[in-house]
């Protein structure tokens, strides 16, 4: 079959088709806001949703092949050395992935979400991985096209805009993203088809398109922290996503994309919620036992330690949680006798143990993994 081309002179979209899109607007914005309400219960929600938001980069990556699980990810950060160089790269990407978000927050404190502060983060993305070759932090100058590893432009899927005509229609999409639309989220569902038939960069756009959501929603404050996981429900609809896309340039089909955008919104904000109700109440309920089981003033240091890093090394408990050390160590063997934490790697010569807190990584992955 020919590729389909990109729909020139068709962004935004003239007109789509409110009256099916309506009654999917209201459930999805109501779920977004009691999202936002259950994060506004959230004390520190930088380390206590840290998993759900390494978890998303994780999912995020894997549309697009990368392996790494999210243990994976934190043993590494904990120290493991003992991984394959390939999957040592997908780590570097997920880490990467979670590092441009929080330069994107940090970025957005002064700017407003921009091309250039999109620039920025696809710098951050590709730095020192596979697509370091592939001008990190620049828009591609050649043709670019989607559809199986290493085909022709002939045998692709879907062929995005000309290299040529990039600048003025990442322009035009900045505009777009700056006006005042008459609603959020199918704005942000047109900002997300476009950049993705924009292709602007040669590798990272699908991961960029999708660190999109949270931060839009943040900023035109929808939620008050840039903190939304969608990428659970696009990776199990990836067929149904790819064509939803597609069918946007080929069909000029902007409100099937938004209807399905919605759906995705809906039913991750209620996952999101029940995600973070679930942690909030390990927290506060660990924040009565700790110092029950401890008997020590340190239990409240210990719990945000096990919180900011579920899987960590002994050695690094010891001397880094701000515990005195001898305490630090009966608190490990507390812990373990309680059932909080436990062992994911012996100590063996000179290497610490490494150890994990299972209920909160099995909240965050949504089943039994630890
Ligand atoms: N037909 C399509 N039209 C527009 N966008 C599409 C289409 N099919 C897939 N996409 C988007 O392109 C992304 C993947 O693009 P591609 O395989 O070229 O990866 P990439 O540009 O290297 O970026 P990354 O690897 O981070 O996604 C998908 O995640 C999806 O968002």
């Amino acid at each position: 079959m020919a590729p389909v081309h990109y729909h020139e002179g068709r962004f935004p979209p003239r007109e789509l088709d409110w009256p099916r899109l309506i009654p999917l607007i209201g459930p999805a914005a109501a779920a977004v806001a009691r999202y936002d309400g259950m994060l506004a219960a959230v004390p520190n929600p930088d380390i206590l949703l840290s998993p759900l938001t390494t978890q998303e980069a994780v999912l995020s990556s894997r549309i697009e092949g990368t392996q790494a699980t999210m243990g994976e990810v934190l043993e590494f950060e904990a120290g493991r050395e003992d991984i394959s160089p390939e999957r040592r790269e997908d780590i570097r990407e997920v880490l990467n992935y979670r590092a441009a978000m929080r330069e994107a927050e940090r970025l957005l404190a002064e700017l407003p979400l921009s091309q250039r502060v999109i620039r920025e983060m696809h710098r951050v993305l590709l730095d020192g991985v596979r697509g370091q070759n592939k001008a990190p932090g620049e828009y591609r100058r050649i043709p670019n096209w989607i559809g199986p590893s290493g085909c022709a432009i002939e045998q692709a899927r879907f062929v995005p805009i000309g290299a040529d005509k990039l600048p003025d229609a990442m322009s035009a999409w900045e505009r777009y993203l700056h006006e005042e639309a008459p609603d959020r989220l199918i704005q942000l569902a047109i900002l997300h088809a476009e950049f993705e038939a924009l292709h602007p960069f040669l590798d990272g756009n699908g991961r960029l398109g999708r660190m999109l959501v949270p931060l839009f929603l943040w900023q035109k404050g929808l939620i008050r922290r840039p903190m939304f996981y969608l990428s659970a429900w696009l990776e199990a609809h990836r067929d149904e996503y790819y064509e939803r896309l597609l069918a946007v340039s080929r069909d000029d089909d902007w409100t099937g994309w938004c209807g399905f955008f919605l759906e995705a919104v809906r039913t991750q904000a209620e996952e999101n919620l029940r995600r973070t109700q679930a942690i909030l109440e390990l927290h506060g309920s660990l924040k009565l036992r700790l110092p029950e089981m401890t008997r020590s003033q340190y239990a409240v240091h210990a719990l945000e330690w096990l919180f900011a890093r579920p899987i960590f090394s002994a050695s690094d408990f010891v001397q880094m949680a701000g515990i005195p050390a001898p305490t630090a160590r009966r608190f490990l063997g507390v812990l373990k006798k309680h059932k909080i934490i436990k062992e994911l790697m012996e100590s063996s010569g000179r290497r610490s143990a490494v150890l994990v807190f299972p209920a909160l990584l099995n909240i965050a992955e949504g089943r039994e993994v630890f």
